[in-house]
């Protein structure tokens, strides 16, 4: 005998009635195909979170399994771009009819991309953390992005006061008039020439942008790369002798503070005319055990802050 099911979210009373800002769910482990532009579609395995509002007041609650199963579509049937989030999060205002007027789909993942070396040809993996944000209002999408980028940073006060170490050295050193030329060239080869170095961190951008909704594709690749042209000291995947020798040089021609950085990339996504912005730099520093952190946003009425 076939029974039928009693369905709560349908029939049962709210206990308390009232509009939700968002209700769904989060931590849904989700493998699906990314896209973006100069990059064959990836598979990567995101944590997902899934929301619609709950403009109802006197509803029980909203249909979970009905977001978690159009989800599933764009895992199994889909590659993840932005049409096809656009569809998912028409499905989650469809399935939800009388319910809501507003979804968004979370997706954390970290995207392996291929990345060659400074000098010598050779190329490694590196992943990068994305976090992406497809949003719909009443009709009107919008896609966030953020990306972590890590690079080293050479503190700019620490090397001026290596360099007067090795002054002093120098001075002490050879204290006579003429100095042989070879004699100096011998002596800056070991530690007592270069008597003091500065310190360096391992640095990590947190950059978030707000896309053009009109967008035909993500591309993170652009963003990351123009991320670290701009910084110039990314962390590397490949390293041979050649390669950490210019990294050294480039740590020692772009010595940086956290005020630096943050400067050089506010510049950049201001040359890229995104919507909005919000970036946070973080400098782990070796001189202290605690952290140097700058943060800015571009600043619009009604858009990120600080
Ligand atoms: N709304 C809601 N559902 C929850 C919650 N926790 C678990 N669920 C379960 O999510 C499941 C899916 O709900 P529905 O999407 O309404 O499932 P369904 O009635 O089989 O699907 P439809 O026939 O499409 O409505 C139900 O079994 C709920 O018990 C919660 O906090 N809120």
């Amino acid at each position: 005998m076939q029974t039928t099911m009693p369905d709560i979210a349908d029939t049962a009373p709210a206990l308390r009635t009232g509009k939700l800002d968002w209700v769904g769910m989060g931590e849904i482990e989700l493998p699906f195909i990314f896209e973006s532009r100069n990059i064959a579609p990836v598979n990567v395995i995101a944590k997902a979170r899934a929301f619609v509002n709950l403009h109802k007041e006197d509803a029980k609650g909203i249909h979970m399994s009905r977001l978690f199963l159009a989800l599933d579509t764009l895992s199994t049937e889909q590659q993840v771009n932005p049409q096809t989030l656009a569809q998912a999060l028409d499905a989650f205002i469809t399935s939800h009819d009388d319910l809501s007027d507003q979804a968004q789909i979370e997706f954390k993942f970290e995207l392996p991309l291929r990345r060659k070396s400074l000098l010598s040809g050779k190329v490694g993996w590196k992943n990068y953390p994305i976090h992406l944000i497809a949003k719909i209002n009443q009709g009107v999408l919008s896609f966030e992005l953020m990306i972590d980028v890590t690079y080293s940073s050479t503190c700019p006060c620490s090397a001026a006061l290596a360099r007067q170490l090795i002054q002093n050295a120098f001075s002490e050193k050879f204290a006579e008039q003429n100095v042989d030329k070879q004699t100096v060239l011998e002596w800056l080869g070991t530690t007592d020439g270069i008597v003091a170095t500065p310190h360096s961190q391992r640095s990590i951008a947190n950059v978030k942008v707000k896309l053009d909704s009109q967008i035909d594709s993500f591309d993170v690749v652009g963003l990351i790369d123009a991320l670290e042209a701009e910084l110039k000291t990314p962390v590397q995947a490949a390293v041979k002798r050649e390669d950490e020798q210019e990294f050294a040089r480039l740590n020692g021609q772009n010595l940086m503070f956290c005020e630096d950085a943050a400067r050089k990339i506010k510049g950049l996504l201001e040359e890229q005319n995104y919507a909005d912005y919000w970036l946070q730099i973080n400098h782990y520093e070796s001189l202290h055990a605690h952290d140097a952190v700058a943060i800015a946003v571009k600043g619009i009425a009604g858009g990120y802050t600080a």
